[in-house]
């Protein structure tokens, strides 16, 4: 059963490690409510294939092999039903000897990632974020990010060419609503945009000098990266994976259906 820290025990200093036991965890912030999906459980709880989507999730990464600590950040009101289905859907002997933790989030994306960091052991010095929304990413692309970080990028994201053209609005008229014509002000060239995915990879003390260091107000950062490149830190790029996309709104749960599905007519899994 994975253990449940409290913010307390999580705090406590632990004796530190020796190097070669340094360790990768992957803290993965499951605690959203899933608002653009639609009405329903917390989104990381909803089923895909069956299966919980945060499930697919924490597998993912755990198939990574060097992966030995996983942190689930689960809904304030859900830590318990996520305890509950992560035994009831155990680990595969693939993954070694990872261990799961579970945490409560908070009322943002930051908030949580921030929470999850707090339950780190000592021995851990490679950090990634991946999101439970993103629940079909490849364990090549969970160890492509890793291994990046471990020959010396301090922070490292999976991301994709922009396929639509984008474009920069400015501010809505007064008193436009929902719906009213926006005006664009710019068109940023599209060969310079990559749309970022996780799991996003840090050397530890590096994020969390950046979570120590940002501003919680609002709805905080979109992604942890941004926080990082806040510090004037250098973030590189890898390519991400198309199958490492965002559940966010009902089509995506088709996709991501359609996805499993296919993987599971071919690779049997
Ligand atoms: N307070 C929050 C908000 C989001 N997340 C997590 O951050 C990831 C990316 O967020 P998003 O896709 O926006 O999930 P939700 O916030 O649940 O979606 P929505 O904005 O539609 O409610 C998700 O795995 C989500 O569970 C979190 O841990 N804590
Ligand atoms: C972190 C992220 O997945 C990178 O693309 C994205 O910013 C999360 O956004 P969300 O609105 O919290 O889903």
């Amino acid at each position: 059963m994975p253990e449940e820290q409290t913010s307390a025990e999580a705090a406590e200093p632990r004796s530190p490690a020796s190097a070669d036991t340094a360790r990768t965890a992957v803290v993965i912030p499951a605690a959203g409510r899933g608002v653009r999906l639609g009405r329903g459980a917390p989104k990381a709880l909803r089923p895909l294939g069956g299966i919980p989507m945060l499930v697919h999730a924490v597998r993912a990464v755990a198939r990574a092999r060097t992966v030995a600590l996983v942190v689930v950040v689960a809904p304030p009101d859900g830590a318990a039903a996520v305890r509950t289905m992560l035994d009831e859907h155990p680990l595969p002997d693939s993954a070694g000897a990872t261990d799961v933790v579970v945490v409560t989030g908070g009322t943002t994306r930051q908030e949580s990632v921030a929470r999850g960091l707090d339950a780190l052991t000592d021995d851990i010095d490679v950090v990634l974020v991946h999101d439970a929304a993103r629940p079909l990413v490849p364990v090549e692309t969970v160890e492509a990010v890793v291994a990046a970080v471990r020959d010396g990028a301090p922070a490292v994201v999976p991301a994709l060419p922009v396929t639509d053209t984008v474009k920069q609005v400015g501010p809505p008229a007064d008193g436009a609503g929902p719906g009213a014509p926006e005006p664009v002000v710019a068109t940023p060239e599209r060969a310079l945009l990559r749309a970022v995915q996780t799991p996003q990879g840090f050397d530890r003390a590096t994020l969390a000098k950046a979570h120590a260091q940002a501003p919680t107000e609002g709805e905080g950062a979109t992604d942890d990266a941004g926080l990082v490149e806040a510090l004037g830190v250098r973030v590189v790029l890898v390519p991400g994976h198309e199958e490492a996309f965002k559940v966010t709104r009902p089509l995506d749960l088709v996709l991501a259906e359609a996805v499993l599905a296919r993987r599971r007519a071919t690779d049997g899994f």
